[in-house]
């Protein structure tokens, strides 16, 4: 069985689970694994020297818990999805390969992760727009006053530049495009990527 893990990360509110969830519909075998699942609870978070809640760092997320779902869906794609209720009838546009879209603000942070992925795109939208995308949005727990310019901002420009330093080859997409004009051109670039998976061997 032929596997193809796409990494769709970016800045928060960058478009990811939009994205993420058009592809799944155009690509029916295909599975989403959510980065925002697996963040631990509340009361171990701690916070920083201004009030905040550090939930913006790898540790404050449950990877190894997300590891252990990556790792179940590569030993066997079909019997994950049965587990999940689904079917598991293929079209033939998917070629008989499987396809997990793995989707986050840090799934390029951490290590055990990068070398999976056979395809990485990093959505950004500039600090103005991210901030008006992420005010009209209600996180459980809510933000706090000046949680966005405090912490979120600063944590994205640190996050960035840790992953600019440890991976490479990712395919970065302006965020602010129109959400069919981002999809057309990942399901292409996705599609080509199927295509040359079907000819190997
Ligand atoms: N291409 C786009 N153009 C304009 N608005 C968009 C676009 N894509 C998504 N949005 C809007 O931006 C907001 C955030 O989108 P989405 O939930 O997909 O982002 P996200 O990156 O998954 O966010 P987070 O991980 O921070 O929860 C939503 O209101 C969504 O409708
Ligand atoms: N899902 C959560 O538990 C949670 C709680 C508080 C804040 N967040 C925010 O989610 C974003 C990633 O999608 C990060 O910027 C977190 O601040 C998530």
């Amino acid at each position: 069985m032929k596997r193809l893990i796409v990494g769709i990360g970016g800045v928060t509110n960058g478009g990811k689970s939009t994205l993420s969830q058009s592809l799944h519909q155009l690509i029916p075998s295909s599975c989403i694994i959510t980065q925002d699942s697996y963040f631990k609870d509340d009361s171990v978070v701690p916070v920083d020297s201004n009030g905040f809640k550090q939930y913006d760092t790898i540790n404050a997320l449950h990877m190894d818990k997300m590891m252990t779902t990556v790792d179940s869906w590569r030993t066997d794609p079909d019997s994950f999805l049965r587990q999940r209720g689904r079917n598991v009838e293929r079209s033939p546009k998917d070629a008989g390969i499987s396809v997990l879209l793995v989707e986050g603000f840090l799934i390029f942070n951490y290590r055990p992760l990068i070398d999976l992925f056979d395809k990485r795109y990093f959505l950004e939208i500039p600090y103005d727009v991210c901030k008006r995308r992420r005010s009209s949005r209600v996180y459980n727990p809510p933000d706090p006053p000046g949680f966005f310019d405090g912490y979120v901002w600063p944590m994205y420009l640190k996050n960035r530049r840790e992953m600019e330093g440890i991976t490479s080859e990712i395919t970065f997409l302006d965020g602010q495009k129109p959400k069919e004009e981002l999809l057309a051109a990942v399901y292409e670039d996705v599609c080509q990527e199927i295509d040359r998976l079907r000819e190997k061997n």
